[in-house]
């Protein structure tokens, strides 16, 4: 059973905290960053939350041996993988190989992704489906630009994304995949969505996992917000019933502001 919050909430769901580095960091620079992580973060901490950190792909093989070597509890993912298994498809990164560095995760369908490559949600459900295939977790982004949230559709928005990216995929998959919601303007903005606006979205994500599959898998799945999370932003949001965690960008990249984020239980909602 999860630790409460400090709203209190018990929810059974254990809290996950990911680092989306994007494009930062070199291979080099990679190792440093996660042993100043894993310097800083203890045992409790673990046992606390999850902990992953999604670096670029030619970053991973430098993550993977630090993080086996003093065999740290930090998880590592990738930022994106190929909906293919292999072959032609030049310049993409297969699923298994990810399985076979030792990844636990892969983002799937985040909005950079999706504005700047044109990924749409077939493609996300077809990603997620070659990480489940490999036996890893996807963590499968949603959200809304800021044209549909000044409209007031943005949960039919995200409703939407979440049927696309899970269509046909079994409930034993979904139980273990991650949804991140991250509404496009708060991303990179430091515009924080309030922790209500968070909470709405991430209980409508909830709400239609329990009308898709039954069996309480609604309950077991974690839901993440991500968008301008820091240290002093954290508490308020994990306070929300729905919220099971964040997706980091900007501040995953300071290893003193991402452990804040894991300890957000020491600072006040
Ligand atoms: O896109 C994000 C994580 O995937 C959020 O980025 P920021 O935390 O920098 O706003």
């Amino acid at each position: 059973m999860a630790p409460a919050t400090p709203s209190g909430k018990q929810t059974g769901r254990k809290p996950l905290m990911a680092g989306n580095w994007k494009m930062n960091k070199n291979h080099l620079d990679a190792i440093l960053l996660v042993q100043k992580m894993a310097f800083a973060l203890k045992e409790p901490d673990f046992e606390a939350v999850d902990v992953v950190v999604c670096p670029p792909f030619t970053d991973l093989r430098s993550v993977q041996t630090v993080i086996e070597a003093d065999r740290y509890a930090i998880q590592y993912g990738a930022q994106d993988v190929s909906q293919h298994a292999s072959g032609a498809y030049t310049g993409e990164i297969a699923a298994s190989m990810l399985a076979k560095l030792g990844c636990s995760y892969a983002i799937v369908g985040h909005s950079e992704r999706r504005e700047y490559h044109g990924e749409d949600d077939a493609l996300v459900n077809a990603k997620a489906k070659a990480v489940l295939g490999a036996e890893m977790n996807p963590i499968i982004c949603v959200g809304e630009g800021l044209e549909v949230r000044k409209a007031g559709a943005h949960v039919a928005h995200v409703l939407a994304q979440i049927d696309g990216a899970l269509e046909k995929i079994p409930a034993d998959q979904v139980r273990r995949s991650v949804i991140a919601y991250e509404p496009v303007w708060a991303i990179g903005t430091g515009e924080v969505a309030t922790p209500q606006d968070a909470q709405e979205v991430c209980a409508a994500v909830r709400t239609r996992l329990a009308e898709l599959y039954d069996g309480g898998l609604a309950d077991q799945v974690r839901i993440l917000y991500g968008g301008s999370v820091k240290g002093d932003n954290i508490a308020k949001l994990m306070a929300q019933d729905d919220v099971d965690g964040a997706l980091v960008g900007g501040a995953s990249l300071d290893p003193g502001e991402f452990v804040k984020i894991c300890r957000y239980r020491e600072f006040p909602a």
